[in-house]
């Protein structure tokens, strides 16, 4: 019988094409050595060419299941993804409080990746839930991921630069995460791809060439998985998401086509390069 590996909880919604939301953020915590738990928010109907329909858990559903898993199993860190309604997230901000993920004495760290859109514009959050993610998560997260999308939608910042980038990560900073990393995927006309990494003082640059695919889909879920599991793992908040853009950047390189629309990037590439270094 091996040894219990760690574990993390991601507080997420389901993905049936399989390449965003919770099952690609089991995909990362499996490759970067977690045991990943999950408290699922909604049933998306998704595939590559976007989302068709959304079917959201009770409130009550999803802080039952997030009580279940730390109550028995144990987490070192604990994310979320599509959050849905204001509902879930007051219902998860309650239940963090309660079994001690965040910020308090002997919390375990909090990533708050503030989904807000599908990478094709569909909307993931209802209109009055942003209020709720700036006021109810943002004081309670170890580290928050916007994109620039979400940048704009929650700081009111349209990032061209990096300038602007740090301008932002000061705006999102101010609103309560202990770090911010406002990531430069969306910053299309750009060869490079610049993640900024924020702690109120201190700046990390994250940088490298962009890769040329336009199959990012689940990149930010991936990324942030990758982050909660080395956080997990007993890592700082610099070196997790050090290991995890070293990891996305792998990820984004093994990218595939799948379906007639935008395909997913390949979290288990790693198991790709043991099978065929066993050919
Ligand atoms: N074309 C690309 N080349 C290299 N890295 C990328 C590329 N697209 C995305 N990434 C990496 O994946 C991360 C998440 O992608 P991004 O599109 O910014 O967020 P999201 O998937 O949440 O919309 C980026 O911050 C970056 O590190
Ligand atoms: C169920 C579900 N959750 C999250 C997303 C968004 O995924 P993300 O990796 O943040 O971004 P895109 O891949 O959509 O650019 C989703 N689509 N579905």
């Amino acid at each position: 019988m091996a040894e219990t590996p760690p574990r993390a909880l991601t507080i997420a919604g389901s993905d049936s094409g399989g390449a965003a939301g919770l099952e690609a953020d089991l995909r990362a915590m499996t490759a970067c050595g977690v045991h990943g738990c999950v408290a699922v928010t909604a049933v998306t109907v998704q595939n590559s060419l976007g989302v068709s329909g959304v079917h959201l858990v009770p409130p009550e559903t999803v802080a039952a299941q997030v009580r279940a898993v730390v109550t028995d199993i144990g987490v070192g860190a604990a994310k979320t993804g599509m959050l849905a309604s204001r509902e879930i997230i007051d219902a998860v901000a309650d239940v963090v409080d309660e079994v001690g993920i965040g910020r308090g004495p002997g919390a375990v760290p909090f990533v708050v990746d503030p989904v807000a859109a599908s990478m094709a514009g569909e909307q993931l959050l209802a209109d009055d839930a942003m209020e709720a993610i700036r006021t109810r998560l943002f004081p309670r997260a170890a580290l928050a991921t916007p994109n620039l999308d979400e940048v704009r939608l929650l700081a009111g910042i349209t990032v061209t630069d990096a300038e602007t980038a740090r301008e932002a990560a000061r705006a999102l900073h101010a609103m309560g995460p202990r770090y911010v990393l406002v990531k430069g995927g969306h910053l299309r006309g750009s060869p490079e791809v610049i993640d900024l990494l924020f702690d109120g003082e201190q700046t990390w640059e994250f940088s490298g060439p962009r890769i040329d695919t336009p199959h990012v889909h689940g990149a930010g879920d991936a990324l942030a998985s990758a982050t909660c599991a080395a956080l997990a793992r007993g890592a700082t908040v610099p070196d997790a998401v050090a290991a995890a853009e070293r990891y996305i950047r792998r990820a984004v390189a093994e990218s595939y086509p799948l379906g007639a629309g935008v395909g997913p990037v390949s979290p288990l590439w790693a198991i790709d390069d043991a099978l065929r270094a066993r050919e």
